[in-house]
């Protein structure tokens, strides 16, 4: 019998470690499948089409939203982000389960469309070490810096309508956190599954 895949949305405030944390499962795991976002920035150093992001235009962005072909989509920091909508239905009918790297406007609009989601929050061990992260990636200016941190005072109150926390202290332990909620989420008792998979159990008798 096929379950329908799981899917697994991760989010918290930038620089908390999401993305390292994604990474860092992606490798250990081959039977989750990441959904790669389209976005309007610009790409970073390093950063590869196709892998870390579909980098597009405001105008194709914008003919993706009218056409209903995202999941779900926010403006983040001055440019559009979003979840293409068909790979991620396509790998949940297959029974993959799918992880969103998202963020939390993103994340709380995936909710009231697919409420049996899993949402996690990832927290950083204090706000001085949230603040270190973002400066230490070196990768935005200090007045992105600034707008960055001064949302993740408010984003944090939104914890309350996620699933799961994990403390990104460190990166191995968030990971094993990561992994012990998902492997709980799998064996999770679902009313419409379970039916099946009892009838099946009795069948092969
Ligand atoms: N547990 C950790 N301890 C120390 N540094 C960490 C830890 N986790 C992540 N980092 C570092 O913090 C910085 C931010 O991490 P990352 O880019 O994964 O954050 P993010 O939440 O995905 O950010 P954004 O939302 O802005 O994309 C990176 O330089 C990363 O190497
Ligand atoms: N709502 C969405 N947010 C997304 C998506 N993909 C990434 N993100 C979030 O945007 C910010 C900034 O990312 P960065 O790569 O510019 O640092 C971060 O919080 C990401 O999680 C998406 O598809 N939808």
């Amino acid at each position: 019998m096929m379950r329908r895949g799981l899917l697994l949305v991760v989010s918290g405030p930038s620089g908390v470690g999401k993305g390292t944390i994604c990474k860092a499962l992606m490798k250990l795991r081959e039977d989750i499948v990441l959904s790669v976002s389209m976005t309007t920035r610009a790409p970073r150093v390093g950063e590869t089409e196709g892998v870390n992001y579909f980098f597009t235009d405001h105008k194709t962005f914008e003919s993706m939203i009218q056409n209903g072909e995202l999941l779900e989509f926010a403006k983040v920091y001055d440019n559009y982000y979003g979840t293409p909508k068909a790979f991620v239905m396509e790998q949940l009918e297959k029974g993959m389960d799918v992880l969103l790297e998202i963020d939390i406007q993103g994340a709380l609009k995936v909710k009231e469309q697919y409420p049996e989601g899993v949402f996690i929050f990832i927290l950083p061990p204090t706000m001085e070490e949230l603040r270190n992260r973002i400066v230490g990636r070196g990768t935005e200016t200090p007045e992105a810096i600034d707008k960055r941190f001064t949302a993740a005072y408010n984003e944090i109150d939104l914890m309350e309508n996620y699933n799961y926390f994990i403390f990104n202290d460190r990166v191995d332990l968030a990971t094993t956190r990561l992994i012990s909620i998902i492997e709980a989420e799998r064996l999770r008792i679902r009313p419409k599954f379970v039916k099946t998979l009892i009838r099946e159990i009795k069948e092969e008798y």
